[in-house]
């Protein structure tokens, strides 16, 4: 017999929403007991006595031994997600940026106090990903996890590519259906899905990385020129998350615009589509594909999860606990495209190799290897110049399953 979960849920916005959708529908041995809300003056689809702007009324409460956190505030979410962890209470969360922000700590508070913090929902939406890299995937070894994580910029992309929308209108667009973040520039500037991935890289690697620490470049500079250049080429242009297991000892993360070929899964993943390719060792290449967000897709993932903990679920992070030598690096060559018109911008970036230079009229661009050292002390002087970097590994001739991302010395 499951155990009851009695549940105080944090937000009610697109994902709380969604999620009570979906339990309505449903005969759980479960009840939403109080709804923490942030403003009282928004009409709500429930009763009123069901909302408080109080948490105490949740985290105090003996009877509710389930908290569910889905709001738009990264530390107010760290600080109900702790208490509630501290008090015995379990908790479901899809707030990406304070999962992988504070990582270490919730590891620890879960530790501390017996406690399981669940997220299934917080990376790519409705695609399983999380448990099966903490379960399925427990004995493999992981050559790379990468794909589309971010909905918003996906849809954006999409638009643009196949219906020839303008960035602005897509992006509103994104932002009506329920998609974007409250800041959007974390969905378009490659934010969101770093957060994703090192959540992943967690459970693939054991590796707890901080974000300060990993590059992100989005897609707020593709230019008309960009596109019209991976046409020809019969690409496409993506928003990438890598995480790569280089060598037995590192492991490399970053988020870039990336080419993809009409071979690669990823080339038919459009709107608010998600896709992960995962390349294992004996498994060889898989690919998890589903809706990477809305109310919905994303409720059904935080369903599953308070759906698990009614038998006691938690993740074991056994990558990160077992004797672990991995280590991250951004020492690594890669290789970019970059559209840029400051030639000293190519100056400063120190190209080890230039594959590729092309020059007419205002549309200039090369093609080569870069340490991605290089991109990150130079982000902020590329994106002053509106220039526009991506992950270039199939006009170089080689997918990402094979691409020798090479450590340099480290
Ligand atoms: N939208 C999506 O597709 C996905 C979103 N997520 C993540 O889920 C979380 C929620 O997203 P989403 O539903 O889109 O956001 P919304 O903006 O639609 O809703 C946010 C909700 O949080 C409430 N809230 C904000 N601050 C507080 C607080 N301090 N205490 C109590 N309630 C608070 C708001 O209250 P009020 O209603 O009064 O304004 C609102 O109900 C975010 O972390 C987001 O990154 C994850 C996966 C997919
Ligand atoms: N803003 C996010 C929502 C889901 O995580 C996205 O667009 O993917």
């Amino acid at each position: 017999m499951s155990k009851k979960l009695n549940i105080g849920l944090f937000g009610f916005g697109v994902v709380g929403q969604g999620l009570y959708d979906i339990i309505k529908t449903k005969n759980l041995n479960l009840e939403i007991v109080k709804i923490a809300i942030k403003n009282p003056e928004k009409d709500r689809s429930l009763p009123k006595e069901l909302f408080t702007t109080d948490r105490d009324e949740i985290l105090n409460n003996p009877d509710i031994n389930t908290v569910v956190e889905l709001i738009n505030d990264t530390e107010a979410a760290f600080e109900i997600v702790s208490r509630a962890l501290s008090s015995g209470k379990n908790v479901v969360s899809a707030s990406k940026k304070m999962i992988a922000t504070y990582l270490n700590e919730l590891i620890e508070l879960q530790e501390k106090y017996g406690t399981s913090l669940l997220y299934e929902g917080a990376v790519c939406g409705s695609i399983p990903i999380i448990r099966n890299l903490e379960e399925y995937y427990d004995n493999e070894l992981l050559h790379s996890i990468s794909g589309i994580f971010n909905g918003s910029s996906n849809y954006i992309l999409s638009k643009g590519y196949l219906e020839n929308l303008d960035y602005n209108t897509a992006l509103k667009q994104a932002q009506d259906l329920g998609f974007a973040e409250t800041d959007p520039t974390m969905d378009v500037g490659g934010y969101d899905a770093k957060y994703k991935l090192i959540i992943a890289a967690a459970h693939a690697y054991g590796v707890v990385i901080d974000p300060e620490e990993v590059l992100n470049i989005g897609i707020q500079n593709l230019a008309p020129n960009d596109l019209q250049y991976a046409r020809e080429k019969k690409l496409k242009i993506k928003l990438v998350p890598v995480a790569k297991e280089l060598d037995d000892k590192h492991v490399t993360l970053f988020v870039l615009p990336k080419f993809v070929n009409e071979t690669e899964f990823l080339y038919n993943v459009e709107y608010e589509y998600n896709g992960v390719t995962v390349q294992a060792a004996f498994a060889d290449q898989q690919f998890f594909f589903g809706k990477g967000a809305g109310g919905h897709p994303t409720g059904s993932a935080v369903l599953s999860d308070i759906a698990a903990l009614r038998y006691d679920y938690q993740y074991e992070y056994k990558k990160a606990k077992a004797v672990n030598n991995l280590q991250f690096t951004n020492n690594v060559a890669i290789n970019i495209y970059l559209r840029y018109e400051d030639e000293a911008l190519v100056e400063a970036l120190e190209f080890e190799y230039i594959q590729e230079r092309f020059y007419s009229g205002n549309y200039k661009f090369v093609i080569g290897k870069i340490n991605l050292q290089k991109l990150i002390y130079n982000q902020q002087r590329i994106a002053e110049n509106k220039a526009f970097v991506a992950f270039a590994d199939q006009l170089t001739g080689v997918s990402l399953a094979s691409a020798k991302l090479q450590a340099a010395e480290v």
